[in-house]
């Protein structure tokens, strides 16, 4: 076979080793002077020591993803061709939960996008998961089942690159047939709309056949109900309007009841397992979300070229594309694309055993969900693609497995499939695998394979921060502790990078440290770090500079802009003090038994004032959550304390010897909350931060520094 992918290491590789070692001994020397003046130590200073030790922490672990990143290409047009009956059948998985949050005329592009993959459509299948168990769904995909009669030709006769339908359709003048294809879609939507509008499905709107499934929805609801599946494009039978077969459609709800633990996605994965493994039994497959579509209809040959390698094979398990966001604005105001994770961290696990899942955009080897790579050998592969999917017998066993009961007793879960115990299953079910001894590959070509859509006001941004944290912090404290069972079962940097991971939260507590006592001590004039003449300034100015300078150099290489770079540190600021802190007391909560988590499914809604503001590059607080006041509350101690700092170094210029230090952080603060004064002291419109919360802060900085007197 030919050789159908490269790799070489990241050339900065050698320059992130010498930068450790110089950094490294920055840090001793730092940790060597909190130790030498602790005897002094103030309350603010012992915070501080204990800020800086965790910052170092935090740093070590991070080294991991830095110590071999590497780059890879793949050559997927040295894979046999198609005709060549070479493909290997692939199973796509789409999850949706609620069609009100995720609405269904979306979620049925993202299903368009991967029915039309350039993949022979008799070993395609494309399985949806509706955990809203909606009627309204079901209709939307009915409807879309339709569509793609006309969609999958068209794409494939023009070659469509763009095969969601939404997305195509998108700030595009479309003429004759692309044009008719447009009346086509925009009927689908309507129909979805007014659907989903009205709340239920209108018996008129259905063929008389279909009749007898919606009058079964009339007794469910969607928290208690039986398993039901819908095969609503079968390849075997049913053609495009060009008379090629169709890939199979196949509608799923698991079976749900209150009494049942359901585990949120995982859960609904597992279920798409198996149910999929009675139907069609592909050796690959894709998990989606559906909020994110396909954008290359050559993404499944891409993904090929590593899984069918034939010295991968044997412990490869998947192949990540990273995650990647249309509709952002120009700055990124929140930091939504992720590149620190994508493509930087994922880069650097890739060097190691390889990338970790991120749960969308990932082709797995089925294989490797049900035991080790050492077992693997005994599962049993069938392709059941020629059998009839909806056939009674097939339909029966489908139901079945997709029952709660069916998981009782056995190791669904735990040993076997997408992993429980954990909101961010995809995260705990990558690093499970990877401690079996399994591989992955993080594969970034030019043209983001899959797109999606990021959070578009800050408090869905910082609510869906808030749950990641909270289900990272459940994989940290679990008895699979990536430091002590993932150094050991996978690798020493693997554990130390998935540890960092799993306490990406942590940062919380040193950032609310440097937001609060510095300035505190400036209001008080109770200097904290060296004077600017002192040599050890240079220290300070070193260990800042490095490390802001190499976050600054990694993103501008990973294709960052300036202004980007600029929201995405703003953003782990303000994570810091509010998902990242928030998160940490769920997970507190939750381990006290105070509160159980759950999954708040992020909202994929198009608000039409909150899409305004964003493409302005406005943030939208608009809620009066606590999240924000704690971070106004930050905002206003850094206005003060700047303000008054500046007062006392006009005055005399020995004060700014000797608070620059504490005048920079203010100072650096203020500049990072700007939007957030404007939010609440200059803004009128929707977004703006409420007057409550503006208050509520004043008053707690108020108290702030009336209390701090006595412990500054
Ligand atoms: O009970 C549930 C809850 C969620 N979902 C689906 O899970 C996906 C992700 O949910 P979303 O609200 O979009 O969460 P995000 O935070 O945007 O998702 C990120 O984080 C999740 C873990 O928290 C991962 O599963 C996702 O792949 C990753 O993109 C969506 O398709 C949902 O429909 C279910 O199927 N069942
Ligand atoms: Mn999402």
């Amino acid at each position: 076979m030919a050789v159908l992918h490269s790799h070489h290491i990241h050339p900065r590789a050698m320059l992130n080793r010498l930068h450790f070692f110089f950094y490294s001994a920055a840090i001793i020397a730092l940790l060597h002077r909190h130790i030498a003046v602790i005897s002094l130590a103030t309350m603010s200073s012992l915070l501080l020591f204990l800020a800086d030790l965790t910052l170092a922490f935090m740093w070590l672990l991070s080294q991991g993803f830095r110590w071999r990143p590497i780059l890879r290409r793949e050559f997927p047009h040295l894979l046999p061709q198609e005709t060549d009956h070479h493909l290997p059948p692939l199973d796509v998985f789409i999850c949706t939960a609620d069609p009100i949050k995720e609405p269904p005329e979306s979620v049925v592009s993202t299903a368009l996008s991967a029915m039309a993959f350039d993949y022979p459509s008799d070993r395609l299948s494309v399985y949806v998961s509706d955990d809203g168990c909606s009627d309204l769904t079901l209709f939307s995909f009915m409807e879309a089942a339709k569509f793609a009669r006309y969609w999958l030709p068209f794409c494939k006769k023009n070659s469509v690159m763009e095969r969601s339908p939404e997305a195509f359709f998108e700030n595009r003048n479309t003429v004759g047939e692309a044009g008719e294809m447009k009346v086509l879609f925009e009927g689908l939507r309507e129909r979805v709309k007014a659907v989903v509008k009205r709340g239920y499905v209108d018996l008129n709107l259905v063929d008389s056949s279909e009749e007898e499934i919606f009058l079964k929805w009339k007794k469910f609801t969607h928290r208690d109900h039986p398993s039901h599946i819908q095969v609503l494009c079968e390849s075997t039978k049913d053609r495009d309007i060009a008379g090629h077969p169709l890939p199979n459609l196949i509608y799923m709800s698991r079976e749900k009841r209150p009494a049942s633990p359901h585990h949120f996605k995982a859960g609904a994965l597992n279920a798409l397992l198996r149910v999929s493994e009675v139907m069609t039994n592909a050796p690959v497959l894709l998990t989606l979300d559906c909020d994110m579509h396909a954008n290359d209809p050559g993404s499944p040959q891409r993904a090929l070229c590593y899984l069918l390698d034939p010295d991968l094979v044997p412990n490869l398990a998947f192949v990540q594309f990273p995650q990647k966001y249309q509709r952002l604005n120009a700055d990124d105001i929140y930091g939504g694309e992720l590149r620190w994770i994508f493509p930087i961290a994922s880069r650097g696990l890739d060097g190691q055993h390889g990338a970790n899942f991120v749960g969308t955009g990932c082709f797995f080897s089925r294989r490797s969900l049900y035991g080790p790579p050492s077992a693997a050998t005994a599962f049993y592969y069938e392709s059941k693609s020629r059998s009839f999917l909806r056939s009674e017998s097939v339909l029966q066993k489908a139901h079945d497995v997709a029952s709660c009961r069916y998981e009782h007793g056995q190791d669904w879960g735990y040993q076997i499939g997408f992993r429980y115990g954990s909101l961010v299953e995809d995260f705990y079910t990558g690093y499970q695998l990877h401690c079996e001894g399994w591989r992955s590959v993080f594969c970034n070509p030019d043209r983001p394979a899959f797109l999606g859509a990021a959070p578009r006001s800050l408090y869905d941004s910082l609510v869906q921060n808030r749950r990641w944290v909270l289900g990272l912090y459940e994989v940290a404290f679990s008895s699979y502790c990536p430091l002590l069972y993932g150094t050991r079962k996978a690798s020493l940097i693997m554990g130390l990078c998935y540890m960092r991971y799993a306490l990406w939260a942590v940062w919380c507590f040193p950032i609310t440290v440097y937001a609060l006592f510095p300035q505190l001590a400036l209001f008080y004039d109770k200097p904290l770090f060296a004077k600017v003449s002192d040599p050890w300034f240079f220290l300070y100015a070193y260990l800042f500079l490095a490390s802001y300078g190499q976050d600054f150099i990694e993103f501008m290489e990973a294709g960052g802009v300036i202004r980007r770079w600029w929201s995405d540190q703003r953003m782990w600021l303000i994570r810091g003090i509010t998902s990242s802190a928030f998160g940490t007391l769920d997970f507190i909560l939750s381990k006290i038994g105070a509160s159980s988590p759950g999954f708040n499914l992020t909202s994929k809604a198009n608000d039409e004032e909150v899409n305004t503001l964003y493409d302005k590059g406005k943030f939208f607080f608009g809620t009066s959550s606590p999240l924000f006041i704690f971070m106004g509350t930050i905002a206003i101690i850094n206005l003060t304390s700047f303000i008054l700092g500046i007062v006392k170094a006009l005055r005399s210029i020995g004060a700014l010897d000797e608070m620059f230090i504490q005048l920079l952080s203010c100072g650096f603060v203020v500049t990072n909350m700007v939007p957030v004064y404007e939010a609440m002291f200059f803004r009128n419109d929707i977004g703006r931060m409420p007057r409550s919360v503006t208050n509520a802060s004043i008053l707690f900085t108020i108290t702030f520094f009336c209390v701090g007197r006595m412990i500054s």
